[in-house]
This record gives C-alpha cells, structure tokens and sequence, in this order.
C-alpha cells in the first residue's frame, strides 16, 4: 500500500499499527567503558546521571534500556542532539556495534544470535544502511559504485548493470552513469549513496544523518527524494536525524532520544501535540503547531443537525492550517468527514485554540503511551499508533479543504 493510500483512510492508518513489526528491539543497553556489561545489570548503576555513571564507572551508557518496534512500511525516525545514541543504536540494530544487553530480532529472528556469515547477509540483503559520508569508490562510475553491492552478492556483470541502471534513473542521476563521485556534487553523490542502498533492494532502509552535510536547498530535494521514494515502494525506513524539522517532515513515528534514553515515542502530532516532558516540549516549542496537528485535535461535536450538514467537507487528517484556510473562505465551520460521516466540525475559535496552544492534547491514550516510552518500558515501544494519530499529514495533497458535499477531496 502506498503512502497515500496510507493517509486518506482511518482504516488504513490503523492496519499501520496491526502490521508486523520488522525490527524488534527490548531494553537494548550500548554501554562503553570497563566491564560494561555489570551496568545494565546493577540498579544502582543504571539510576545514575550520565555524568555520575562516567564518574563512578568510567563508562557512558550510549544506549540505556531502549525498546520499540520498526513497522513493516514506516518511517522510524530516531531524533536527538549530538551525542544522544542515535548513531549507535542504530548501529546496534546489524550489530555494527555490540550490544551491551537486551535484543533485537529483524522479522522474528534473534539478530544477537547471528553467527558472521548471518549477519554479513543481514547487512547485504536486509538492512541496508546509507551513511552520510556517502562511503563511494573514487575509481568507479557512478553505474559501477551503484552496482557494487550486487557484485559483492555475486550478481553477474550483465544483470547487475541492468540493475544499477534502473535504479540510478529511479533517484534521478539519468544521464551521469559514466561519471565518477568527484565529477558530482554533494547532492548527486548523496544520491548514489542512495541507490547503491536501494540497489540491493533491501527490507529495511537506515539512513544514518545522510542529508546533514548538505546545502538546505539540496537537502529539501533528497528529502522529498526519499518521501516519494517511500509513497511508490513502500519501504521500511530507519532514518536518523538531530533535526526535528527533517524529523516531523519524513517520520511515521519519531523516537526522541536524550542521554541514551528514549523520552518520547509517538508520531509528528503526538510529540508536538503531548509532549511527554518538559524537554520534549522545549525541543518542539518552535514548531508551528498548525501544520503538524490534524484537525482531529481541534474538532468538536455538532451542535445541530445543520452544522453536520452544512460547511466544507475537510479529511481527518487535513492539518489545521489546511483547515483554517477552508473556514476562511467558507467563512462557516468545516466538517470533518470520513466515508460520508461527518466525524465532527471546526470552527474558528477551534482552530486558534490550537494554534495558540491552549486546546486539549490530542488523546489522553497518546499521553500515556508517551509517558511509559519515557518510563522506556516494552509496552510504550509496541503501542499501537493511535488512531487519532494521523501519520505523514505532510505528504497529502495540499488542496484538502475545498468545500465538496459530501466527501472530501
Ligand atoms: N566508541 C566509543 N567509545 C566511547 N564512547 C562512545 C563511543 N561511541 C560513542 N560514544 C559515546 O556515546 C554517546 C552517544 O554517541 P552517538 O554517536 O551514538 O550519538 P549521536 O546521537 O549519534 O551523536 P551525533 O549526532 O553527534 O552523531 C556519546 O556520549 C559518545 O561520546
């Protein structure tokens, strides 16, 4: 299913939650240091401060008892500053580092388990990872770097050209196969990191920061590069980021990581929506709410038969700044409809409220699982997205709220 079809269904969005999960993880620990392995064990230990852990241990707990589940076709976003652990547990999910403790399994199997040619499988077929120092060989075209993946596979020159080749016109280097990576640019090499990722045509995309080196102008295309890439294939992505803007813009669901620790699991309404803590709500306290919260947030009720049956029609999953704009030119409230149903409508003192913070957050459910992500229990990783939770409202059209009878467009 692809993304769109992902967002104009509540339906849909529920069979998100229900899919299986492709990565597993539960109470991961990375710990560096002497005798690592006694601080996931050691209560005492693990209730220490980062900088009492250093003191006391000489050891930094780079990943602290993190669980949660990749769904098959999401975008896992793992967001936090610099030195929060998002490079190392994504690291930890193919093992390029070892973890201290807890497990992981990619579709049920145990990945600490693996024995070495398991594992080099695991990284070559499964889960492959886009680093942002693009990692291409200087002395081989762009058709060639592409293709490079496949040779290690085995693949024949022939078919393995063809293959590079589809998929160099499919990020859009068309035209630059002959090239080599110094005749590009920083954008275009991105791009071959890229396909060479894409070449193998793995279950599992991780990005590791890719975009982060780039001019923001560059940087927006990839990342509309990987949403349509996303829309049309429908891969799982794991993508790391210390930008929330990037974040909100590409996750299904962000883990927001501090000091190792996950404090808030949920998608780009729910963080922006219900932060779990006061750093949570720090980090989003710049985000204009009305493009990220869905006029889920702001419905109401109707109060008469008349206003559940007259106004513009506008989706669920229609942004509040989409819904504004419906309501100003209506100069009525809007409904929000779902199948014909009208769900509930908005108006525009609803839709302030929102933007001006002081609407109820979206669901005491998104709360709660917020809570327990922070608390870093099993149960909050495994949550099911809520189905107020409207995920990726950034890839819909932009032309949600013109006034329809009874469906919305
Ligand atoms: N090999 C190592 N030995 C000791 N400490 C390490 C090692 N690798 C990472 N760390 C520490 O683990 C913590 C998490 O690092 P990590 O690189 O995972 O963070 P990050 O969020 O990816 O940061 P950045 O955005 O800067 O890449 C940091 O405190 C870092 O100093």
């Amino acid at each position: 299913m692809s993304t769109t079809d992902k967002n104009t269904s509540a339906t849909a969005t529920d069979t998100v939650a229900e899919r299986p999960p492709v990565f597993s993880v539960d109470g991961l620990w990375k710990v560096f240091g002497p005798k690592a392995a006694r601080v996931p064990a050691d209560p005492d230990l693990t209730a220490l401060s980062p900088a009492e852990l250093r003191s006391r241990t000489g050891c930094t707990a780079a990943v602290a008892d993190v669980s949660f589940d990749v769904r098959k076709g999401e975008v896992f976003v793992v967001m936090g500053l610099s030195g929060s652990g998002k490079s190392t547990l994504v690291r930890c999910l193919t093992r390029l580092i070892e973890p201290t403790a807890g497990s992981i399994a990619i579709d049920g199997e145990d990945v600490r388990a693996m024995d070495k040619s398991r594992l080099r499988e695991l990284r070559r077929h499964r889960a492959a990872m886009v680093f942002q120092h693009f990692g291409l060989l200087p002395h081989r075209t762009v058709l060639d770097n592409v293709a490079y993946g496949l040779e290690v596979q085995g693949m024949g020159r022939a078919e393995r050209r063809e293959r590079a080749a589809a998929v160099v016109a499919k990020v859009g280097l068309e035209g630059l196969e002959h090239r080599r990576p110094g005749q590009l640019s920083g954008g275009q090499r991105q791009r071959v990191g890229l396909a060479r990722a894409l070449a193998v045509d793995p279950e599992v995309l991780l990005f590791d920061e890719p975009f982060s080196a780039l001019d923001p102008l560059i940087r927006r295309d990839m990342q509309e590069e990987v949403v349509r890439l996303h829309r049309e294939e429908g891969r799982t992505m794991v993508f790391i980021t210390h930008d929330l803007q990037e974040a909100l813009k590409l996750g299904d669901r962000i883990a927001l990581m501090r000091d190792g620790r996950v404090v808030q699991l949920g998608t780009p309404e729910e963080i922006v929506g219900s932060p779990a803590d006061d750093y949570v709500r720090e980090f989003v306290r710049d985000v204009p709410r009305e493009q990220v919260l869905t006029v889920r947030t702001a419905m109401r009720p109707a109060t008469s038969a008349d206003e559940a049956g007259t106004g513009p029609a506008i989706r669920p999953e229609a942004t509040v700044s989409e819904a504004i704009e419906a309501v100003a030119r209506a100069a009525s409230a809007a409904r929000v409809m779902h199948e014909g149903r009208c769900l509930g409508v908005v108006d525009a003192a609803d839709l302030l409220s929102v933007v001006a913070g002081t609407a109820d957050a979206p669901a005491a459910a998104d709360g709660a699982a917020s809570a327990a992500a922070a608390a870093g229990s099993r149960a909050a990783g495994a949550a099911p997205v809520p189905q107020k939770a409207a995920p990726a409202t950034r890839r819909k059209p932009t032309t949600p709220a013109e006034p329809t009878t009874e469906e919305p467009a």
